[in-house]
């Protein structure tokens, strides 16, 4: 598609703008990991928590997503790639609107999350690593889908018979095999503390 004729419109209010008014940064947490590593239920506690700590936060979850922007989008390599692409997209609309995003796909090749990082400014993208062993995603298997896929009922299901290729520097390595959900969350809310991106003492806007 040509992008030849279309033109980009400045906004007058920038992010940094936005960041001033909430008294935080914007940034995505893009959370990747096996089915059934933690992805989602460490998303939507993370949410919480920033919610409480007067942060405005927002969630983008995989299964979430396919049931609307990427509804047209299968499991290939190609749609993988092309469904990462478009969460990418989205979620720099959410940090460019000041927003901590926290992003929650498998997203299982280190190309296309190298491909969603570059579409970010230096420090703007932090990648967390859900690590998982395989066991016990299979031992969890919240919706039933590991069983599925071991019978054949689910094709190119990752872990199974679709690979998953682990981050080699993650800003954040969580082993949700090793460590309750509360520590893991505090590990991710220490990360943005230490690195100013939040602070501890927002006050409450209502
Ligand atoms: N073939 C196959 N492989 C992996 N996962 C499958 C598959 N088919 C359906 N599901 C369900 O879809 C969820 C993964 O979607 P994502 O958008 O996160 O996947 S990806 O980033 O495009 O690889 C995934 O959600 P999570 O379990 O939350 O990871 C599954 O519920
Ligand atoms: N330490 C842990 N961290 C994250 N999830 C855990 C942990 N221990 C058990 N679980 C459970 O594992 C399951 C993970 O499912 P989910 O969050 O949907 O994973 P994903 O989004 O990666 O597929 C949930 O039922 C959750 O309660």
């Amino acid at each position: 598609m040509s992008e030849q004729h279309i033109t980009w419109h400045p906004s007058q209010i920038g992010r940094e703008d936005r960041c001033r008014l909430n008294k935080h940064k914007s940034c995505v947490l893009w959370l990747t990991g096996l089915s059934g590593s933690g992805k989602s239920t460490l998303a939507y506690e993370i949410e919480k928590e920033l919610f409480n700590l007067n942060c405005r936060s927002y969630v983008l979850d995989g299964d979430n997503i396919r049931h609307g922007l990427n509804r047209n989008l299968g499991f290939s390599p190609e749609d993988r790639k092309e469904n990462n692409r478009r969460i990418a997209e989205t979620a720099k609309l959410f940090v460019d609107a000041g927003i901590v995003t926290v992003t929650a796909f498998i997203s299982p090749y280190r190309a296309d999350r190298d491909m969603a990082r570059s579409i970010f400014g230096n420090g703007n993208f932090i990648e967390i690593y859900v690590k998982c062993s395989l066991g016990e995603c299979e031992r969890r298997d919240p919706k039933g889908l590991y069983k599925k896929a071991k019978a054949g009922e689910i094709l190119e299901f990752t872990g199974i018979s679709a690979p998953y290729e682990p981050p080699l520097r993650p800003e954040i390595i969580i082993e949700s095999d090793r460590q309750p959900v509360s520590e893991s969350v505090a590990q991710i809310l220490d990360f943005l503390l230490f690195h100013n991106y939040i602070f501890k003492e927002i006050p409450d806007r209502s």
